[in-house]
This record gives C-alpha cells, structure tokens and sequence, in this order.
C-alpha cells in the first residue's frame, strides 16, 4: 500500500509580516514549484528528503514540524506500523517559497489517505498550521492556506482565505537570490520592534492599507498603481531591516528595466523578490540583467 500527495509552493504578493498582525494579505500559489509526498510500509520510520535522509527520530531540529504532523496522524490512526516518507521534486527552502507548509501538507495529506482517517480540510489544515507555528514560532496560517489553494488567496487570520480570481493582467517576475531568508528569526526582529516602537505599528498598519489597495487596483486591473504599493511596501519593509544588499541592487536594475513595481516577499532577509512587469518580454529582460544576483527565476502570468 503507497499514498501520495502533490502540493505546490506559494509567492506572496503583499502584505507579510502585517498579516501577524491581523491585517489582510494577498499570496499566489504557484503550481510550477511543488513537492510530492509519498508514504510506503518500511522496516523503520523513514524520512527521505533532499535535505535528510534518514531515521525521522534522528532528523534535526529544523524537522520538527514534520515530526509533529507524522506523530498526530500515527496516533489517530492508532497505527504502530513503521513508514518511509519520501519527498520528490524540490521547493527550494528559507526563501519565502512556502516549502515548510508544503511538505506538512503533503505529509498530512498523504498519511491521511495511508491510514484512511478521512480528516476534513478544516482538521488537515489545522495540523498544517500547527506545523508551521513550530517551523516559524508565530505564524499567520497565509502559507499554509496559499499552498492548499488553487487560487489567489486574500487572507487575514479572522476570516482565513478568500478567493481572488480575476486576473490583474500583468507578468510576474520572482526570482530567488539563493540568500537563505529566515522566517522566524525575521517575525521575531519585526516582534520585537513592534512591541517598542509606535513608528513600526504605523509601517505595519500601512502594509495593512497597502494591501486593500493592491486588491482594490487589482479588481480594476490596474498594473501601474498594483506596481507603486508593492514600491511602498518594499521601502516599508527595508525600513524594517528585512532587505538585504543584494535585494536592494535587484529592485536598481529591475527599476533600470522598467519593472512596474518591486518587492521582497516573504520573511525577507533574503530569500526571494517580486517584480511586476507589463509583460513576458520586460520580465525576462529583468531576468537576464539580473542573472549574476540570482540563483533561478519563475515568470508567471497574473
Ligand atoms: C512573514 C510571514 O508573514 C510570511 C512568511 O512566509 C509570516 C507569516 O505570515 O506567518
């Protein structure tokens, strides 16, 4: 018996780090970068990733999440059957990619099926979410819910997802820095200044606004403006200490090659960036111009 689970990664669009915080968020999924999780009857509990292959008792910390997610759906099963996890494909991770919601919601998918538990999504995701808050020790539940959606994804944590399907008719550019971003020690940075400072609740509030703008522009398919609240929120963001070097000399040459608008997305601290382009050609334009800085690339149409 073998069960298998494809989920896919996420980009957000705006709106990270506030949506901590309750305000609103908008995130792509984006079907091109995806992981498959497969579970088979093994001689011992196996976990076989491109990170670790080994005993899932010996993994490092950083699997922690994982552990939990395979640990709640053996016990409901009452299962003490032994099993090799197996990940195919490849999300690349700590760049902002959702590879963390990823594979807890594959694995719990995958077990669910294993096992025959017939969870409901609401039970699915709330293991996922619990993942994600041990992988990120705060997290909003926008990664989690983006890597089970097939569609654009308006988020805040009291409503959850909502769907946003119209197309704003633009190209998206994302491209990885290869900088590994760190979610939980940026949620915690942001945390800390938060607490402190009446100047950080005020970027975070604004984010907030950013995002009901994006999604007020969007619904008029209006790139140009989409393209100046993603600049906003980049400064807000560097403002914060989430950029980086490298992802400042990426905003220059995407800005030289006339990106409509330009951001980090994610945790930041690396990990990757978004340009918002009129179309395919200026995209890959930015692309090559960029290819030095870079570590890959994914364009797609919105
Ligand atoms: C930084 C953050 O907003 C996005 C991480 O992909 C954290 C979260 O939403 O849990």
């Amino acid at each position: 018996m073998k069960s298998s689970f494809l989920a896919h990664g996420k980009v957000i669009l705006i709106g990270e780090h506030s949506v901590v915080y309750g305000y609103d968020a908008i995130a792509l999924p984006i079907k091109a970068l995806n992981i498959r999780t497969t579970v088979e009857a093994s001689t011992i509990m196996w976990m076989d990733t491109k990170q670790y292959h080994g005993p899932l008792a010996d993994a490092p910390s950083s699997y922690d999440g994982l552990k939990y997610v395979v640990a709640t759906l053996c016990q409901k099963a009452e299962a003490n059957e032994q099993l090799k996890i197996i990940y195919t494909g490849e999300i690349p991770i700590e760049r902002g990619l959702g590879s963390s919601a990823t594979v807890a919601l594959g694995t719990a998918e995958a077990l669910n099926e294993y096992f025959q538990l017939k969870l409901t999504h609401a039970e699915i995701m709330a293991i996922t979410n619990h993942a994600e808050m041990i992988n990120h020790g705060k997290a909003s539940g926008l990664d989690a819910a983006t890597v089970s959606s097939d569609n654009l994804v308006y988020f805040n944590t009291k409503d959850g997802a909502q769907k946003l399907d119209n197309k704003l008719g633009a190209t998206l550019l994302i491209m990885d820095t290869g900088q590994l971003g760190n979610t939980k020690e940026a949620v915690t940075m942001v945390r800390n200044e938060y607490d402190q400072s009446a100047k950080v609740k005020n970027d975070i509030a604004r984010l907030g606004e950013l995002t009901k703008l994006v999604k007020t522009a969007w619904l008029k398919k209006d790139a140009p403006a989409t393209g100046s609240y993603f600049d906003e929120a980049q400064v807000i963001l560097a403002s914060l200490g989430l950029s980086t070097d490298r992802i400042n000399q990426l905003q220059k040459i995407a800005q030289a090659n006339g990106a409509l608008g330009f951001k980090l997305s994610g945790g930041g601290l690396g990990g990757v960036v978004i340009a918002l382009c009129t179309n395919q050609k200026v995209a890959e334009k930015i692309a090559h111009e960029s290819q030095a800085l870079i570590d890959n690339y994914w364009i797609e149409q919105i």
